[in-house]
């Protein structure tokens, strides 16, 4: 579903990706975690080409893009990549004057993912699905953080993705907030089958829902391997450090 082949990405003479290759199979979730600044976020907003890598290319369901300059061709096959990617974020970036049931089928209807009256039911369905059926008429302001990320993942999924990115999402919130948007990604994983890259430094969602772990230092994958592995028996010693400060 993903394909990532000799990812490197410069911001001016600072090389932060290093040679990545990453294959992420239909259904499948990889968890990227390491520590600050070793690539993990660049990696991820590659992909849908939020950054353009600078070497490289990438594949998201049979679309694949060299990296390097913008040609006019290039930008409407990034747009039809990225109808392909939902990406939630550390901030949940929902419109403050809409309501909740607005943020999620905005971008749907935008793009035309089916007649309104198909959007408004899947996004109806969809806030069910991450307990907020209820909060469809509210504003943002009125939900908690741990509320406004699951509108955030509803909005994304409303757009009927095949591979879902989500980047550190649990970090802006307060511990209590942490476990119900954890839970909705894992029936996302386990229910819905959803293909998932998740940068995260929650471990125990890494042991219980990833199929893979990809452990990122200095810009490159230094390791990767189930979770049983790579939390059980680390290789590096960079890893090992790691998981020893974060577990
Ligand atoms: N747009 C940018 N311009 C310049 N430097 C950037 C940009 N984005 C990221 N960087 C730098 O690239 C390096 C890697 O950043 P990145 O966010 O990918 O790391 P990360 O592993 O996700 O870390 P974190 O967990 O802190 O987000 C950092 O040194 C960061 O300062």
């Amino acid at each position: 579903m993903v394909r990532i082949d000799g990812l490197h990405k410069s911001f001016g003479h600072l090389e932060v990706v290093k040679g990545v290759d990453l294959d992420v199979h239909k259904g499948e979730v990889v968890v990227i975690f390491g520590r600050s600044g070793s690539g993990k976020s660049t990696v991820l907003r590659c992909v849908n080409f939020i950054e353009d890598p600078t070497l490289g290319s990438i594949e998201v369901a049979g679309i694949r893009l060299e990296g390097g300059h913008r040609t006019r061709h290039k930008r409407d096959q990034i747009r039809k990549l990225r109808l392909h990617v939902g990406m939630v974020f550390q901030q949940f970036n929902l419109f403050p004057n809409m309501t909740v049931l607005d943020n999620v089928t905005c971008a749907a209807r935008c793009a035309k993912r089916g007649s309104d009256a198909e959007i408004a039911q899947r996004a109806k369905d969809l806030l069910d699905r991450v307990g907020l059926a209820d909060k469809a008429g509210e504003h943002p302001i009125r939900l908690s953080g741990g509320q406004q990320q699951r509108v955030a993942i509803a909005r994304a999924l409303c757009m009927q993705p095949d591979v879902m990115l989500f980047d550190e999402p649990t970090s802006a919130l307060d511990p209590e907030l942490t476990g119900e948007v954890l839970g909705v990604m894992r029936t996302l994983a386990t229910e819905m089958h959803m293909t998932m890259m998740v940068v995260t430094h929650e471990m125990g969602f890494a042991r219980e829902v990833a199929d893979r772990m990809a452990f990122f230092h200095e810009g490159r994958i230094l390791e990767q391997g189930p979770p049983s592995e790579i939390i059980g028996s680390p290789e590096h010693a960079e890893t090992r450090a790691f998981l020893d400060a974060v577990l």
